[in-house]
């Protein structure tokens, strides 16, 4: 029994990809196809359900893809979201909307949010200090600023969230901060911002995360119980930025509304007009209603790094206003890798949906059915040209397609596609069949429900295996010799099987489905997910025509040579050798004499940007050696840094300090410098030759 039957409607969101580049394949894996095979299984049943989708367009990931690009955001969004929604059309995924954030409702609606929770006197009002880039004359906000995720120590950490171990941050949490406009150090500035008090939402927050163990996905309610149990920050929901939704106070002008405040009223924003289009009533799908059992079930798609978003900020910013109904449930998907490596814009390491769809036009399911196999549902997965190959060829053309196929030709070749019965009403006879399909029905009602789509599809293909082996088993090729009334019905169920096939397909193959049913000459509304299927005597079907084409080697060649090519051309330059110097004799190099050493202590030489002065104990004495590495590194940060030292370098006074040896460095093409040093633990003193 299906336990959606409680929910009176559903309100299924995708989540808003960025409108600063294409659609890759694991933006489809992340979020967009687990979500389109739900709905399309939630129509199938007839359900009241709007899939909800548009394009982000605001926040720093625009502005630094207009200038990378030479142009405007406005260009930029224009750009992709015109591209973004064309591949989605393409490629088959069902949005009832898909919409964008620059509209006028959007912006509407988000300062209405907005104004509710500061009358409400929900936010908390701070100065706090911000990096600032100096030679930009800029806060830098979110993505303008990278450095080192103090959770999990990855060196891309933006100044919002870590996407690799999914945290949320603030840009001072990060070791080593860098503008991404400068490459420099930022200082930091004051400013004013309004802060949503998670802090403060975090009990209400701990008890209603509690009620969905055991329902929501273990990856994702681990991560929420993880981030509670370290405890809630307040969380600024204003940036300095001049590109996004005005904060809608006259003291806060200049200042947007942060991203991940307006992006998800994005998914409400773009139901109100799905309503205004389609004379629908946008807040029951949204509000609390006076009975519980009105309510909607609001479920959000996404991919891992947007969970941080949809169940702590997102719910904390519902539940400030009061009005709205909160997340059932939030199905993330870990992430898809590609060939071994991950799947990254920059690097231009993808798949890209748009060149999917030129080169293999009318191929969308045969991506859909790939995806599928391999959603991350639980952990990340990867995609192969190789595996794509194989899971065509020996899956969707060897069992689907060849079973569809048989049962078709041999009905042409016998009864020239004439259905014909004395009963008037053909329906299925065969017992074990019979069973087994209501074994599969089960199966794939669980596994969609429980947002196992990989396992629901494997029971699919368990119906077109069934069928396989009962033609088999049954060779009604043979048997329309020998005993004609038992082929005829061996084929007659065998084409049932496949009206059942079409239905549990459709939330799947669509286009797949669409042949099909085009073949058994069946309006869509002949199927349905309710296990009922029988043809009238005297029904025509219609020509067979192949559903599946064997993907060939070249294929699969040039799409790997492809990726390796986009690799080589983005790959950073060889980096410049220094020539090497003349030879010296052997005696010159042992005059010197270097030890290993560790920086005891360490300060900035004042008035000077680029030396420290440094305390060495050499083993031999500790002494002081002033050095030209204060752009790299904090004085305290290298405090017991073991590094190798020239003692019998002839002292020398440099701004005042009299500066005894000198600490050996590696320097690389771009001018970085590192410590050479032991690779094992040695004494200090320990000579170097
Ligand atoms: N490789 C991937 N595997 C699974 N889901 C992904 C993957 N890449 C992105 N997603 C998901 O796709 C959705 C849309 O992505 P979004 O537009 O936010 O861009 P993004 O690729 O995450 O960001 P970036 O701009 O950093 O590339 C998000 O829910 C995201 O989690
Ligand atoms: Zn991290």
């Amino acid at each position: 029994m299906s336990k959606l039957n409680k929910f009176k409607r559903f309100t299924v969101t995708s989540a808003l990809p960025y409108a600063n580049g294409p659609l890759h394949i694991g933006h489809l894996a992340g979020a967009y196809l687990p979500a389109d095979i739900f709905v399309r299984y939630l129509r199938l049943k007839h359900k009241d359900v709007v899939y909800i989708c548009g394009s982000d367009e605001h926040g720093a990931a625009i502005t630094i893809k207009a200038k990378k690009e030479n142009t405007t955001p406005q260009a930029i969004i224009d750009k992709y979201h015109n591209q973004i929604k064309t591949s989605f059309e393409e490629f088959g995924i069902s949005f009832d909307i898909y919409h964008r954030t620059s509209s006028p409702i959007h912006h509407d609606l988000s300062q209405e949010f907005f104004l509710n929770l500061y009358e409400k006197d929900e936010f908390v009002e701070k100065f706090s200090e911000q990096y600032f880039d100096e030679d930009y004359q800029q806060f830098l906000a979110d993505r303008y600023i990278i450095g080192t995720c103090p959770n999990c120590s990855n060196p891309n950490a933006y100044g919002d969230q870590c996407e690799n171990c999914g945290t949320s941050l603030n840009p001072t949490d990060l070791i080593n901060p860098i503008s991404t406009l400068s490459g420099k150090t930022p200082v930091l500035k004051l400013t004013k911002h309004w802060f949503l008090p998670l802090d403060k939402y975090q009990p209400w927050l701990e008890k209603w995360i509690d009620t969905k163990e055991g329902d929501w996905k273990v990856n994702v309610f681990g991560q929420c119980k993880s981030w509670l149990k370290s405890g809630l920050q307040p969380r600024s929901m204003t940036r300095d930025l001049d590109w996004g939704i005005d904060v809608p106070l006259e003291e806060a002008k200049g200042k947007k509304l942060y991203v991940w405040m307006d992006a998800p009223i994005g998914y409400i924003s773009a139901t109100k007009q799905w309503a205004i289009d389609n004379g629908k009533d946008w807040k029951l799908y949204w509000k609390k209603q006076e009975n519980e059992a009105d309510e909607s079930c609001l479920l959000h798609f996404i991919g891992k790094d947007n969970i941080v978003f949809h169940c702590i900020i997102f719910p904390s910013i519902l539940h400030a206003h009061g009005e709205y109904i909160l997340p059932q449930n939030v199905p993330a998907n870990e992430f898809l890798n590609l060939e071994g490596d991950k799947l990254s814009t920059s690097r231009n390491h993808a798949v890209w949906l748009h060149e999917y769809l030129e080169e293999f036009p009318g191929k969308q399911d045969e991506l859909r059915y790939v995806l599928t196999s391999i959603l991350p549902e639980t952990s990340d997965s990867e995609f192969t040209w190789k595996d794509y190959q194989a899971r065509v060829n020996n899956e969707l053309v060897a069992i689907l397609g060849n079973y569809v196929n048989r049962v078709m030709i041999l009905m042409h070749k016998f009864y020239d596609g004439k259905i014909e019965s004395e009963t008037g009403k053909i329906v299925l006879t065969d017992k074990h069949i019979n069973a087994e399909l209501s074994r599969f029905y089960d199966e794939i009602e669980v596994n969609l429900e429980a947002y196992r789509f990989r396992q629901a599809l494997q029971s699919v293909m368990d119906i077109a295996r069934l069928g396989n082996r009962y033609l088999t088993e049954n060779e009604p090729w043979k048997t329309i010799k020998t005993n004609p009334e038992q082929a005829k019905e061996t084929l007659q169920n065998s084409l049932i099987l496949i009206g059942h096939l079409a239905a549990c397909l459709q939330p799947f193959l669509p286009a797949t489905v669409k042949k099909v049913l085009d073949m058994l000459n069946l309006p869509f509304s002949a199927i349905a997910f309710d296990r009922e299927m029988a043809f009238e005597s005297g029904h025509q079907l219609n020509a067979p025509a192949l559903l599946f084409e064997k993907v060939e080697d070249e294929v699969i060649a040039a799409q790997i040579q492809k990726l390796a090519d986009k690799k080589a051309a983005t790959a950073p330059p060889v980096p410049a050798i220094v020539p090497a110097k003349e030879n010296i004799s052997y005696e010159s190099f042992a005059t010197m004499d270097i030890r290993t050493g560790t920086i005891v202590a360490a300060e900035k030489v004042a008035k000077t940007k680029k030396l420290l002065k440094l305390s060495i104990d050499t083993g031999i004495d500790t002494r002081t050696i002033v050095s030209g590495i204060a752009e790299y590194f904090e004085p305290e940060a290298i405090i017991g840094q073991k590094v190798s030292v020239l003692v019998n370098l002839e002292p020398r006074e440099i701004k005042g300090i009299l500066s005894q040896g000198m600490i050996l460095m590696a320097e690389n093409a771009d001018g970085k410098l590192s410590f050479v040093m032991p690779a094992d633990e040695m004494h200090n003193g320990s000579v170097v030759r």
